[in-house]
């Protein structure tokens, strides 16, 4: 696998080789915690990958190991050092919650985003794995624990009630409510991650997965993570794919018609298109 740097960034990764993207947090010695920088970055990158043409799957990640202690993690939620009573603060001296919008980047993304945990996924890092469309753990290093009530925060979106959808009701509160650790297997067998596999092949079978991917029908796939998000979603959820939808009309000769009409000042004339059963 040859990576070539989309664009460089402080706190994360941003890469892409034959039609995948990787990003990955990069700040293994606080265990890939998020500031407001990190997501900021993050959340730029994610879209960019939604407009490249070229990039069909996006892979997340965290670096490592630490330099202090060798430790691995994917992302251990936000930085609690820069945590203050309205928000994370920022450089800025702003506070934000922009994690939240890069859960919606994700779930709302035209592409197939893959959680690749290396090593701790605990608090919103916990969320952000539940909120991709798939996850694969190492086997060695990945641990899963959701945090959040233990420094008195509540994801309360994709973060709780969507992990409900995965693990069923009584594992998402008990994951909630005890914040017990989950080996890689553990949380493989609640439903919570796609497969386990040894810490080596981590990285080359996320690449191979989405080689996989990238092999199908890019608007198929695209149809089918909006048409699996829609029931949860709502009105946004059913607008996200009635767009595609509508993109799909418009790649017909009847939208061609109806916007010819128009532009000629003409009377339109539908009458040659089938009206299928
Ligand atoms: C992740 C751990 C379980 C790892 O434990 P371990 O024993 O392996 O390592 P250490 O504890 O020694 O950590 C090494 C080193 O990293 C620092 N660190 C780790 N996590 C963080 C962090 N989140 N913030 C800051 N620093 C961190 C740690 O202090 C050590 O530094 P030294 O200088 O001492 O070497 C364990 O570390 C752990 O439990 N971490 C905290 C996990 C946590 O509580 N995360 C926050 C949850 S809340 C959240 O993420 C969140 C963010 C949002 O923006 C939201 C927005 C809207 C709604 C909800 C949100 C939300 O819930």
């Amino acid at each position: 696998m040859e990576w070539t740097t989309i664009k460089e960034y402080q706190d994360i990764t941003f890469k892409q080789c034959n039609g995948v993207a990787r990003i990955a947090f990069n700040r293994p010695e606080v265990r890939n915690a998020f500031r407001p920088k990190t997501v900021s970055e993050l959340l730029e990158a994610l879209i960019i990958a939604h407009e490249s043409q070229e990039i069909g799957v996006v892979l997340i990640s965290g670096e490592g190991p630490s330099p202090k202690d060798g430790g691995w993690a994917f992302c251990s939620g936000g930085d609690q050092r820069v945590r203050s009573t309205t928000g994370y603060k920022g450089e800025d001296g702003v506070n934000r919650f922009n994690i939240l919008d890069v859960q919606r980047q994700i779930r709302f993304m035209n592409k197939v985003v893959i959680a690749v945990v290396p090593g701790w996924a605990v608090g919103g890092g916990h969320s952000l794995h539940v909120v991709c469309d798939l996850t694969l753990a190492s086997k060695e290093h990945a641990v899963f624990k959701q945090t959040d009530v233990d420094v008195a925060s509540v994801d309360g979106g994709f973060g709780s009630a969507y992990l409900a959808r995965q693990v069923g009701q009584k594992r998402a509160r008990e994951i909630f409510f005890l914040g017990k650790s989950y080996s890689a297997q553990e949380a493989f067998d609640m439903g919570m991650v796609n497969a386990v596999v040894p810490h080596d092949e981590l990285e080359q079978t996320a690449y191979e997965w989405a080689q996989e991917i990238l092999t199908k029908s890019p608007t198929a796939i695209k149809m089918s993570k909006f048409a699996f998000n829609l029931i949860d979603d709502g009105l946004v959820g059913q607008q996200v794919y009635a767009g595609e939808a509508t993109r799909l009309i418009y790649m017909t000769e009847e939208a061609v018609e109806g916007r010819n009409a128009f532009l000629e000042k003409r009377p339109r004339d539908f009458s040659k298109f089938p009206k299928f059963p």
